[in-house]
């Protein structure tokens, strides 16, 4: 035997010998990780200290199972499910807990005398950057007051007189873009997808308010690329929530997003400043979100030019996506409900004499379409999944329960209003609920604007603008389904924090002179 090949001998079996041990180590290795994942995962769904609060045991013991339904798109149907079988608070991963009780309005999201506020937890609005300011949005409690007080302005009884010419000059628009298409040698009976023309109004409204023009989308009959892109929003906030739930890891994960996703939001963001900017730049005074507000900050210095920018976008988000939303659930449902579909276009007919008197100023006291909007709101509400809120430092009682410090809680509204505990007939669509005094429902339980603090600054705009468009649609035209089979509860959608909103297709047809 040469010494050459002796010595590859032991070379080879030296080094079958290092990859063995390599293999052993590695082996080991996987099973130690293995043993600690299962501990860590015994340990939060038996040892925690919200071990006696009732869920599902692998989202007790781990986070990824929520994480997995947020991405699927069916988390709404998941926590409604989880809270059919376990009751009205549900924990929802190892450090969240969900609420579908209407006492944790109050506990959660009011100031209490003597308790610290539950913030806005960090993972669904956290900066991007570290020189990115707070935002209306944001978790920042003092930064939010002080934004809030500015933009309360914009929200007045008064700033929504002022600005109701403009809104109303929007439906305008938009009835008369869909009697072009209904009408003459265009009508050939085309579907047409209310979906998409509610968003285009709503986000010409938004723009016009904010930026100071419009996005141009019902005069193009196609979405502004604005818009297009904030579509997308939704499903970019789940990514990015889900990825900074697994701090410190989020910021190796971050990568994982890809670039495209991460530069369509940059770009989103670019062209926000620059039409910001521009507003800005006009110094003039006019009807909406913007002046009032610039009068108090002149006064009091109250917001930077980048805190302006990126609530001017937020503004425009905010209040069309759950506007459109809105506005497509009711129509759907209407549609799916022939007799609420004639009793509202009857109470609408029958109110005013022609489609000039129907105003702002006008609409808000018929009590029908006001109960099948609230219906709607309930069974499809806009804001699906909560943004959760932290519990402060030392815990606080939540529905007459203890919870620790820091841990995660939110009122889920799909949810709760789905529960038989809160609503009978719970999937049903029932406006006349809204209007029975002798209700055994717990109506003050679907609250679609959140209540207490950061209740929605817009609500009474999103009222304004739901019963005017509603009202002038349904004066306008008979609406019925495209497709009589395209019938669907409204949670069948996916959801992405927002609902993926899918088409409505309608026929429109000009009432009968
Ligand atoms: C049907 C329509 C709407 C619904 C259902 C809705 C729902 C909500 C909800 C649930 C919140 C609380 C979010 C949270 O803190 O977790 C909220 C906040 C907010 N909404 Fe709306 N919203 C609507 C329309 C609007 C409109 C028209 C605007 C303004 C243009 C708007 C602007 C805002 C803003 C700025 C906040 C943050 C308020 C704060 O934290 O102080 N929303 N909205």
């Amino acid at each position: 035997m040469s010494t050459s090949t002796v010595s590859s001998n032991s070379f080879g079996s030296s080094h079958q010998n290092f990859v063995a041990h390599g293999v052993l180590v590695a082996g080991m290795g996987v099973v130690a990780l293995t043993a600690l994942v299962v501990l860590f995962g015994l340990y939060n769904a038996f040892a925690h200290p919200l071990r006696q609060y009732p869920g599902p045991l692998l989202w007790k013991a781990f986070r990824f199972p929520y994480v997995v339904a947020i991405h699927s798109g069916d988390i709404h149907l998941r926590l409604k499910d989880f809270h059919d079988k376990y009751g009205p608070i549900v924990r929802i991963a190892p450090n969240e807990l969900s609420y579908a009780d209407a006492a944790a309005h109050q506990d959660i999201y009011h100031n209490r005398p003597g308790h610290l506020p539950f913030e806005r937890n960090r993972t669904w609005f956290k900066k991007m950057s570290p020189d990115e300011p707070h935002s209306l949005m944001g978790y920042d409690e003092e930064a939010h007051a002080r934004q809030r007080r500015a933009f309360a302005n914009s929200f007045s009884d008064k700033s929504l007189r002022d600005q109701s010419p403009a809104i109303e000059s929007y439906v305008d628009l938009f009835i008369n873009q869909l009697k072009e298409r209904t009408s003459g040698r265009h009508w050939s009976k085309q579907p047409i997808d209310l979906m998409q023309w509610f968003v285009f109004l709503m986000f010409d409204i938004s723009a016009d308010l904010s930026f100071g023009e419009s996005f141009g989308s019902l005069n193009a009959g196609k979405p502004h690329p604005w818009v297009e892109i904030a579509q997308d929003f939704g499903k970019g906030l789940s990514l990015v929530a889900s990825v900074n739930l697994y701090s410190p890891v989020d910021k190796l994960l971050r990568y994982v997003i890809p670039k495209h996703i991460l530069q369509r939001q940059l770009d989103h963001r670019a062209m926000s400043a620059a039409y910001a900017k521009k507003r800005l730049a006009m110094g003039v005074n006019r009807p909406d979100w913007v002046s009032p507000a610039k009068k108090y900050d002149n006064a009091k210095d109250a917001l930077s030019e980048s805190e302006w920018a990126l609530n001017m976008s937020i503004l425009i988000f905010a209040g069309a996506e759950t506007t459109s939303s809105a506005l497509t659930a009711i129509v759907r449902y209407l549609a799916q409900n022939r007799g609420a579909l004639h009793r509202v276009t009857e109470e609408v007919r029958s109110t005013f004499e022609s489609e000039i008197d129907i105003k702002v100023a006008s609409v808000g006291k018929l009590p029908y379409l006001n109960a099948v909007i609230n219906e709607s709101l309930r069974i499809a509400p806009p804001a699906v999944i909560a943004v959760p809120r932290i519990v402060p430092k030392g815990g606080a009682t939540v529905c007459g329960q203890w919870v620790p410090g820091g841990i995660y809680v939110a009122y889920n509204q799909f949810s709760s209003n789905r529960q038989n505990h809160n609503f009978h007939l719970p999937n049903t669509f029932l406006p006349e609920r809204f209007l029975d005094s002798d209700s055994t429902d717990n109506l003050a339980s679907s609250q679609p604007f959140l209540t207490g603090r950061h209740t929605c600054i817009g609500k009474k705009l999103a009222w304004a603008e739901l019963r005017l468009t509603l009202a002038r649609l349904l004066y306008a035209f008979d609406v019925s389904l495209a497709d009589d089979g395209d019938r669907w509860d409204w949670g069948q959608q996916n959801t992405y924090i927002l609902w993926d909103k899918r088409p409505l297709n309608v026929i429109l047809r000009r009432r009968a002179p």
